[in-house]
């Protein structure tokens, strides 16, 4: 089963939509090659932890089906790793998939690897429904706690940084998962949106996102997040995440650690939503973690649609400013509530991520049939 935001076509073409052109466009692009698949990781018309995984383990499948040797296999292993360093679903994918092909004859292995695509594909689709149902036990206890204290039928009011959708992912997000559940069962949520600059994850497509379902939601500046917790506004914080070191320590979109900081000193819950895929126990801490430095275009430029309808984008920095455009934070542990994984919800150290990998091998070990 592919989900809606990867899909094969008619011709057996791989297409997903470009987030570059959302939310004023839904236009679909075709991954034909491993170039393709490539191209559109870097330029993050792909982008999500997930999401960049299932895309890169597609990647290696197209440029077996055109060379399934030896060493087309092994470059185009590195190729594709090196479309964007900071999420770690990227290598894990490439890594499953180079596992699953790698002993076989090189006459296999496009069918193989293609077979392997499908399966990240499907396997993180049930990750994040499944984080969504742990996700949503640990908000629905929230809103119990806070019940004495609300009028009857008040909102949970969550904070969210980025985009970690259902567009991030091959299904229900990660973040935003939980989120989806409770609107589904009309507990009344309200969600305040981060626009996340440079690249306005939140501001179009996390808002694009909940808008779609229906989900009552403000788009708000980066900044903003720190005084609507002093006010009160802010029930809990719950983000997406590219890469938890095996300390607890957790890498996600720039302005992640801000939130955290915030939250902490307001007594907020802060939570981090991810698959256990995307824990990285050779990370020690997150001070191994590559920060993905961008490009200074998305700092001077800002993208939007004009009165005409065009989408451009206008200069914001004058010439010759230097600019410095870290696309990731690190989130050290002690601020960061809880890992909310498809195993449920684990304490952000070094025995919570052992215990989540744990429960990952185990689950595994379950699905693939192993007796443990
Ligand atoms: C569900 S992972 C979402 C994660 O990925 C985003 O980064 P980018 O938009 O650069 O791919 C962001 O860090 C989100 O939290």
């Amino acid at each position: 089963m592919m989900s809606r935001t990867l899909r094969i076509d008619e011709d057996g073409v791989l297409r997903t939509i470009d987030q570059t052109l959302l939310p004023f466009e839904r236009r679909e692009i075709a991954l034909r090659s491993v170039e393709d698949c490539r191209r559109a990781i870097v330029s993050m018309q792909v982008r999500g932890a997930p999401l960049i995984g299932a895309v890169g383990a597609w990647g290696l499948a197209l440029a077996l089906r055109d060379d399934p040797s030896d060493a087309a296999l092994h470059e185009a292993w590195r190729w594709l790793l090196g479309a964007r360093p900071t999420a770690v679903n990227l290598r894990w994918a490439l890594d499953r998939a180079m596992r699953r092909v790698a002993p076989l004859p090189p006459a296999q292995r496009a069918q193989a690897a293609r077979g392997e695509a499908m399966a990240i594909c499907d396997d993180d689709a049930d990750c994040n429904r499944r984080i969504g149902e742990h996700g949503a036990a640990l908000l629905e206890a929230l809103r119990e706690r806070l019940a004495p204290n609300r009028r009857a039928g008040a909102p949970l009011n969550l904070l969210t940084h980025c985009n970690a959708g259902r567009i991030a992912t091959l299904d229900h997000g990660t973040a935003l998962a939980p989120i989806y559940l409770l609107h589904q069962r009309d507990v009344p949520v309200h969600v305040w949106v981060d626009e996340t600059r440079p690249r306005n994850q939140g501001a179009s497509l996390t808002a694009w996102e909940l808008a779609e379902r229906g989900v009552p939601h403000t788009v708000i500046v980066d900044n903003a997040g720190g005084l609507l917790m002093r006010q009160g506004r802010v029930d809990a914080a719950i983000v997406g995440c590219d890469r938890v070191a095996a300390n607890g320590d957790v890498a996600n979109k720039i302005g992640t650690y801000l939130k955290a900081l915030a939250a902490r000193d307001c007594g907020l819950p802060f939570w981090v939503a991810c698959p256990v895929s995307t824990i990285d126990p050779q990370a020690v801490d997150g001070d191994a973690v590559p920060i993905e430095e961008r490009d200074a275009r998305e700092v001077t430029h800002a993208t939007g649609r004009l009165a005409d309808g065009t989408i451009a984008a206008v200069q914001v920095v004058p010439d010759g400013s230097p600019v410095a455009n870290p696309g990731f934070d690190v989130t050290p542990a002690r601020l960061v509530g809880g890992l909310v994984t498809e195993h449920g919800v684990f304490e952000a150290s070094a025995e919570g991520v052992a215990r989540a990998l744990a429960a990952g091998l185990a689950g595994t070990a379950r699905t693939a049939g192993i007796a443990r």
